[in-house]
Order: structure tokens, then C-alpha cells, then sequence
């Protein structure tokens, strides 16, 4: 009970020294409602292990990631969240040595299976980075980019339909909208940020994949990537790996805990950080460990 009430405190307070506000001032409870329907599932992986060379740094992960939903990827530095997170786009295999095994399907389709097209997979799955990277291009081109690379747009007009939409979807729009043909690298970090969501829905993702997106940026910035994501979850699957627990019970509607390479347990957000089954989980989102 006593540690309830603490991981019930962790979860809903502020970061500390950062004062973030909670995401569109909605609850807690409102937005991890236990009792709220489970959303169909946009991906899912079965038994999922990932070797870097010799050193194995995932076992056996099985998970389900629901569709316009936020699942958030918690654990202690060197658990295997951006490991994962790096599976569920085939980001892994760039890197030289890296086996995967099991399997991970989106939409009910295995994006390991031969012959499957990774450049169209990477665009069904667009990735942000803990570091905002603008291509040395001016913010229209940044967005344009992968318009252009799939040949999405027909001509011009499209082509600036495309842009300002993906601008406005990233809640950019007001601010850039006078600039686009300047440098994307002059922006604010946080800007440059949502400039780097907007390139990604760009070229319409279905999942969206954030490797702690707000961790470069200040508490304002981060607040604004924080009510962003609770706003595109309305139409994208969104996976998050957050160092912040408090951001992941911010923003997610489930949280998966990672520890050693292990996926230790996963569930609604709101009874990870209050009703955790697993010990490691508890000694982790009360600060016993990691
Ligand atoms: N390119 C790589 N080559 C070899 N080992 C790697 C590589 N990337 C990650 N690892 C190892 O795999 C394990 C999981 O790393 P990963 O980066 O996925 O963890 P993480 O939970 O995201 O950590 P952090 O929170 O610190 O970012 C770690 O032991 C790490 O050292």
C-alpha cells in the first residue's frame, strides 16, 4: 500500500527541475483509463532476440503494440529499449554483425520475411531521434525529402499540400510558415524536433517510432513534443522509449518495462506505475535500481 501511494506519486508528479505539465492538462486517470477498450494491434513480436555479435542484448521479447495508442519503453540504460525499438523498423540491420531472431509483424505481415522492401517499410515506420537531425536543407525540403523519394506528390501544389499539412500535424506550422525556404538547422532544438515529426508524417507512417525525443530539449520544448504525441496518437501508432517515468505515465497508455535485455512485464500504463506484478518492475519505478 505504501508503495502504492509512492509509484502512484512518481507517476502523476512533475519531473524534477523540469516542471513539465501533464500532457493537454488531461488527468492521469483520464488518460490511462484502465477500463478504456484495447485498441486493435498495429504490430506484434514473438519470441525476439537480438545478438550484436557474440553479446545477445534482447531474449525472447514477446509484445503487442495497439494501434492509435502510445506504448512507452521504460527500463535502466542498457536494458534493450532502443535495441527494440531499432527491431520494429529493421533500423538493426545497418548495423554491421546484428542478428535478429523470432518475429515481428505489423499489420499482420512479417517485416522480416525475405524479399520484403525495407525502404517501404522504413516509411510505414518513421523514427525520431533523441537528437533532432534536420538535413542541411531549408524546412520545406526537410519535409518535402520523402515526399519526394516515394514519389508521393503528383506536382508542385501537392508537393506544398503535403508540406504545410505535415507542418501543421507536427504543430509547427504558425511558427515556420513565413521561413520555409530557410535553413531547418536555424530552428530552436524543440522546433528542430518537430520538424523531424513532421518529415516523419510526411510520408504518412502508420507506426512511429521516438527514441526519447524530448530528452535534448527544455521543459517548454518538452512539453510541446509531449502534447504532440498525445495528439498524433489520435491517428498513429506511436512506440516511445522515455528515461522518464514520468513522461512515459504522461504520454503512454501502455508501458512495457525492460531490464537486462528481458521484457520483465508490460501493461496498462496506469497499473505499471501503480500495481506492478513484478518486483524488478517495483524496485525500478521506485528508484531502487537503474
Ligand atoms: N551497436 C552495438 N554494438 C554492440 N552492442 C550494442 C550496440 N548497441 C547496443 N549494444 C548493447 O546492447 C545492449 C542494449 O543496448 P540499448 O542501447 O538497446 O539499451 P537501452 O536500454 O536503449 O539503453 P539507454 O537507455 O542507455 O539508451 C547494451 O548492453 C548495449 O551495450
Amino acid at each position: 500500500m505504501e508503495n502504492d501511494m509512492k509509484t502512484r506519486e512518481m507517476a502523476t508528479g512533475q519531473d524534477e527541475g523540469n516542471g513539465t505539465p501533464a500532457s493537454s492538462g488531461r488527468s492521469f486517470a483520464e488518460n490511462q483509463r484502465l477500463d478504456r477498450e484495447p485498441n486493435p494491434l498495429k504490430a506484434t513480436a514473438r519470441d525476439v532476440c537480438v545478438f550484436y555479435g557474440e553479446k545477445q542484448a534482447l531474449f525472447d521479447v514477446n509484445l503487442d503494440v495497439e494501434d492509435r495508442s502510445v506504448t512507452a519503453l521504460i527500463g535502466p540504460s542498457g536494458c534493450g529499449k532502443s535495441t527494440f525499438l531499432r527491431c520494429l523498423n529493421r533500423m538493426n540491420d545497418t548495423i554491421a554483425g546484428t542478428r535478429v531472431t523470432g518475429r515481428i509483424e505489423l499489420d499482420g505481415r512479417d517485416i522480416y520475411e525475405p524479399g520484403l522492401d525495407v525502404v517501404e517499410l522504413r516509411a510505414r515506420v518513421g523514427m525520431v531521434f533523441q537528437k533532432p537531425n534536420p538535413f542541411p536543407k531549408s524546412i520545406f525540403d526537410n519535409v518535402a525529402y520523402g515526399a519526394r523519394i516515394h514519389g508521393l506528390a503528383g506536382d508542385k501544389s501537392d508537393l506544398e499540400e503535403i508540406v504545410s499539412t505535415s507542418l501543421q500535424k507536427a504543430s509547427l506550422w504558425n511558427e515556420v510558415k513565413d521561413r520555409l525556404h530557410e535553413p531547418g538547422t536555424g530552428l530552436s532544438g524543440g522546433q528542430q524536433q518537430r520538424l523531424c515529426i513532421a518529415r516523419a508524417i510526411a510520408v504518412s507512417p502508420e507506426l512511429i517510432l521516438m527514441d526519447e525525443p524530448a530528452s535534448a530539449l527544455d521543459p517548454i520544448a518538452t512539453a510541446k513534443i509531449e502534447e504532440l504525441i498525445d495528439e498524433l496518437k489520435e491517428n498513429y501508432c506511436i512506440v516511445i522509449v522515455t528515461h522518464s517515468m514520468q513522461q512515459a505515465a504522461r504520454v503512454s497508455q501502455r508501458t512495457a518495462f525492460f531490464h537486462l535485455g528481458n521484457l520483465v512485464e508490460v501493461g496498462p500504463t496506469e497499473q505499471i506505475f501503480t500495481n506492478p506484478q513484478d518486483q524488478r518492475t517495483l524496485d525500478y519505478i521506485t528508484g531502487r535500481f537503474g
